[in-house]
């Protein structure tokens, strides 16, 4: 659906060159929701606005559906726009229209007539789910509300992709979470190919099958979702993994001597990370039992991510030394990761 080859992005800032992308590459392909996961400034607006054709990259080639846009003429470029829809943190809607007026817009020049208009966005209200709002204004509506008509206005041309900037970042968790499962939906009843830029990976994690990890204009990790969660290789990925899970807390537990992580000698703390296949098996029982340790679970945090269970545990291991040992051992083969936290 949209391919970039080797897309460079400079500016010339007070005659000081300076780089936003380097040598970005990706594909996404037709009916994936795909996440650009980056910290502000790592270039990830500049990246949208290549895709739809707003900013021109400096270097490299970007491909909608298999046409080269970079170089096209503004009128070439206008009719590839019309495909590509897009919505912003900020929604930018027009205060002075109403919501029929602010999702008619961009059907000014379509040559439809007033009742195949009406028709439309009657269908768009019902898709977004606010049929009552049609003669509200903007002022009236809440933030959930104004990006739910930014989403109609986005599709009233019937677009095959639309691209998500920061969309939620606005947004209160519930509302986030409301604004995500309209985006779901609109990617499974409508084959709505769905790019999602964020700096959250709670984000990605609810409703993207791919993601990219873009750090200073450059895609350090990139993946089906799952792969990187499970098993994320760069520490930005991994810090940004870690704001999703209740496990990354226990190191905070730790630095502030919570009574809960305090240790006797002799014991271990250890944070084990579970994969799908782990996931079922009966670990802690089958670790006492066999290696007669004793297992305390301080915390755990398990959760479905692209329909798998991922997560784990926080576990205080005591016994004899050698028992835990083997233990260690054992746990050590059976699981993606196993980190001894502390010791006793
Ligand atoms: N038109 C422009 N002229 C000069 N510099 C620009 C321009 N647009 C973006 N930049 C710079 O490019 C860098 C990346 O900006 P960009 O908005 O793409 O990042 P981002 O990852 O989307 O961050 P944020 O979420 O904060 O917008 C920033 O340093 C920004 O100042």
């Amino acid at each position: 659906m949209i391919r970039t080859e080797h897309v460079v992005k400079t500016f010339i800032v007070d005659k000081k060159v300076q780089p936003v992308l380097k040598d970005v590459s990706l594909s996404i392909e037709k009916g994936e929701i795909f996440g650009i996961i980056g910290y502000s400034g790592a270039g990830k607006s500049t990246l949208v606005r290549c895709f739809n054709g707003i900013e021109k990259p400096t270097e490299g080639d970007i491909f909608f559906e298999g046409q080269n846009i970079v170089g096209l003429k503004s009128y070439e470029l206008r009719a590839i726009r019309r495909k590509i829809g897009m919505i912003f943190q900020q929604f930018n809607l027009m205060p002075s229209r109403t919501v029929f007026g602010n999702i008619a817009l961009p059907l000014k020049h379509s040559g439809l007539s007033k009742q195949q208009i009406d028709k439309r966005i009657t269908e768009l209200l019902e898709l977004v789910d606010l049929p009552d709002k049609r003669n509200a204004y903007p002022s009236q509506l809440s933030g959930g509300q104004k990006q739910r008509v930014a989403i109609a206005r986005a599709l009233v041309n019937q677009p095959k992709i639309l691209l998500c900037d920061e969309a939620t970042s606005a947004l209160d968790p519930k509302t986030t979470k409301s604004i995500l499962h309209l985006l779901k939906k609109l990617n499974k009843e409508l084959g709505l190919t769905i790019v999602v830029i964020t700096h959250e990976m709670s984000v990605v994690k609810e409703i993207c099958q791919k993601v990219s990890v873009l750090d200073k204009g450059k895609i350090i990790e990139r993946g089906d979702v799952y792969s990187v969660f499970s098993n994320p290789q760069q520490e930005l990925t991994q810090s940004f993994i870690e704001t999703t899970s209740a496990l990354g807390s226990v190191k905070t537990l730790i630095e502030t001597q919570s009574p809960v992580v305090q240790l006797q000698p002799g014991q271990l703390l250890l944070k084990i990370s579970y994969t799908t296949s782990s996931v079922s098996e009966p670990l802690i029982s089958y670790i006492s039992r066999t290696f007669h340790v004793d297992a305390n679970i301080v915390f755990g945090d398990i959760q479905i991510l692209s329909g798998n269970p991922l997560g784990g545990l926080v576990v205080i291991l005591s016994g004899q030394e050698s028992a835990i040992d083997r233990a260690l051992e054992y746990v050590k083969q059976r699981y993606v990761a196993v980190e001894v936290l502390n010791h006793g």
